[in-house]
């Protein structure tokens, strides 16, 4: 974060917004010491003067000089505009966030709600507020800060959202990070560029609000002034001395533009370097011993699953169609089928990841002997968290892109085992180191922008290894992948299997792929296992689809002349000679 914020100050856009700072900051603390008598003792002799030497902005009807009224009203325009912004940017803040943990039909009411507010112009809520809070200064500030509320809790709320069905986040629920942690650790810090921006469009916003309802007589009230006042005094002179009214209208562009140039630096520094937080250390749960239970017969064992999604009129639509199968210990199981035939949808049902718009019905769905249909108790999450792995398909968005690839690593052994941190490290460079990364100690304190594809997919293994996997659910992890990093990227899961004696659910399109790497293949159509064979014995496949996905693998001999075979004809039956002939 450090060394982004010293490269963005000393852009050409960091300076300026540094000078403005400094000069609005100085201006703030100095002006009621330096020209607040000029500002505020009146002078008949001087009334309604124009422009000159000793007033450069003239003066007003009292004799005050107005240049000396608009640098002495930046201290209460500012602050009353900032009391505002820190108002709606922690009520907007707190609605959004909490509307995105909430159950789906709170989830959407609040979201109506925030919808409804944001409906009415912001200046009107403002206007409702400051009669409920009386024409004053402090009624004004309430008021704009309310009013604002909405328009940051919908942005908050939009964004979290966005993150919150990340891969990275999925994992933290999967190594037993609690909800408050997901948002503290996970959203937040993901969602900050945008806000501080929008945050600072928010207090340049909030500050021509608060002049246009202290011009309208609704904000700071005599003796006390604002640029607002100062407009609304100056306005009625603005064809004889138009710098009354100009020079408080020059102050809120100046301000305004400074407040957008601050959020955009702080907005684009906390972008390109990602924060690294204090987080404090959740508190582990009791680690389960190994040596308590008995390693149950399958590791996996799921009986008729369905799973239903709803369609855009609210109908229900079978996805995955009574799907079952086990996994034995330290067997690698692969799930092969074209796109949208339901893998994904069976394998995060497996994870107990499908989000709340997923209908789940089954006989059994149990992990370890872990009922994966309901929701975990605190000892089966801890378990969980230790046991079970998912390695995603997209890299980039599998890992925390705002925390440092180690400390991603760390997190499941400081959750769910009394591991001290500095132990943690440790183990995280081993880990690094053991799945292929070279300089384990630099790469711990990257960030995930900062590896490779392949590098990123191997420090997600890595994390799974950080516990004692039983099962590594690897959903098409090598599809983002050229060639080469593929079979660097199998090779590990292979020797993580080998050393750790864990299962594999390793899920893919690719039946060479899945038949080379896996001990069995379960193939997959419209949401149906339409065959299951060992992948030694794939030349035995009855099915026509399996002989169709067979069929479409090119190799050595295969004339590359000739379009190549479409999977929807192969797979029909009296279509089978095309498939034979395609395989000869
Ligand atoms: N959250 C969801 N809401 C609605 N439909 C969904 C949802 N998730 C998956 N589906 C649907 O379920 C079906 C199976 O999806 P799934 O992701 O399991 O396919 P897949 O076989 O893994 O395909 P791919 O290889 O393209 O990932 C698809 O038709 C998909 O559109």
């Amino acid at each position: 974060m450090r060394s982004g914020l010293r490269r963005g100050l000393l852009g050409p856009q960091g300076v300026v917004t540094v000078l403005g700072t400094l000069a609005l900051v100085l201006v703030i603390v100095i002006a009621p010491h330096v020209w607040g008598d000029a500002a505020t003792t009146t002078s008949v002799a001087d009334r309604l003067d124009g422009p000159s030497a000793a007033h450069p902005f003239g003066t007003d009807d009292l004799g005050r000089d107005v240049l000396a009224r608009v640098l002495v009203a930046a201290r209460l325009s500012v602050l009353l505009a900032l009391g505002s912004t820190v108002i709606a940017v922690l009520g907007g803040v707190v609605l959004g966030v909490v509307a995105t943990v909430l159950p789906r039909p709170l989830r959407r009411l609040v979201s109506a709600l925030i919808d409804i507010l944001l409906s009415f112009p912001w200046l009107l809520l403002a206007l409702f507020f400051s009669v409920i809070w009386g024409a004053n200064a402090i009624g004004a500030m309430l008021a704009v800060g309310f009013a604002g509320v909405p328009s940051i809790a919908r942005l908050t709320y939009t964004l979290a959202s966005s993150v919150a069905d990340r891969d990275y986040v999925r994992a933290a629920r999967i190594a037993g990070v609690g909800r408050a942690g997901v948002v503290v650790r996970h959203v937040i810090p993901n969602i900050l560029p945008p806000l501080l921006v929008s945050t600072a469009a928010h207090a340049s916003a909030a500050l021509l609000s608060f002049a246009g309802l202290s011009f309208l007589g609704l904000g700071v009230q005599a003796p006390d002034f604002d640029w607002g006042r100062l407009l609304r005094e100056g306005i009625a002179r603005i064809y004889v001395n138009p710098m009354a009214a100009l020079g408080p209208g020059i102050a809120i562009v100046l301000t305004g533009l400074v407040l957008n140039a601050i959020g955009s630096l702080t907005g684009e520094t906390a972008s390109r370097t990602p924060r690294r937080p204090a987080g404090r250390r959740a508190r582990p749960a009791k680690r389960a011993s190994a040596g308590e239970r008995p390693e149950p017969a399958a590791v996996v064992e799921v009986e008729d699953l369905r799973v239903s999604f709803p369609d855009a009129e609210g109908r229900l639509v079978e996805r995955v169609r009574g799907v079952g199968f086990s996994i034995r210990p330290g067997e690698t199981v692969g799930i092969v089928g074209a796109s949208g035939s339901g893998k994904s949808v069976t394998a995060m049902a497996v994870a107990g990841l499908l989000g709340a718009e997923a209908h789940v019905s089954a006989a059994a769905v149990r992990f370890q002997g872990i009922d994966m249909t309901s929701a975990p108790t605190a000892a089966e999450r801890s378990r969980l968290g230790l046991e079970l792995a998912v390695v995603f398909q997209d890299p980039l968005t599998s890992l925390n892109p705002s925390l440092t690839v180690g400390r991603q690593l760390t997190e499941v052994s400081e959750v769910h085992e009394r591991v001290p941190r500095a132990r943690a490290r440790s183990r995280a460079r081993q880990v690094l180191e053991s799945v292929g990364i070279a300089e384990p100690h630099r790469r711990a304190r990257q960030y995930p922008h900062q590896l490779s594809g392949g590098m990123r997919q191997r420090a997600m293994i890595g994390m799974g290894l950080m516990g004692r996997p039983r099962l590594v659910i690897a959903d098409e992890p090598t599809t983002a992948l050229d060639v080469t990093v593929q079979r660097q990227v199998l090779r590990v899961l292979h020797e993580a299997r080998r050393r750790t004696g864990s299962a594999i659910l390793f899920i893919s399109h690719d039946i060479a792929l899945v038949s080379g790497f896996c001990d069995r293949v379960l193939v997959m159509k419209d949401g149906e296992i339409v065959e299951e064979l060992e992948a030694a014995r794939l030349d035995e496949a009855r099915h026509p689809y399996t002989r169709a996905l067979i069929a479409c693998v090119p190799h050595m001999t295969t004339d590359r002349s000739r379009p190549l075979p479409v999977i929807g004809d192969l797979a029909e039956p009296d279509r089978q000679d095309v498939a034979e002939e395609a395989r000869a």
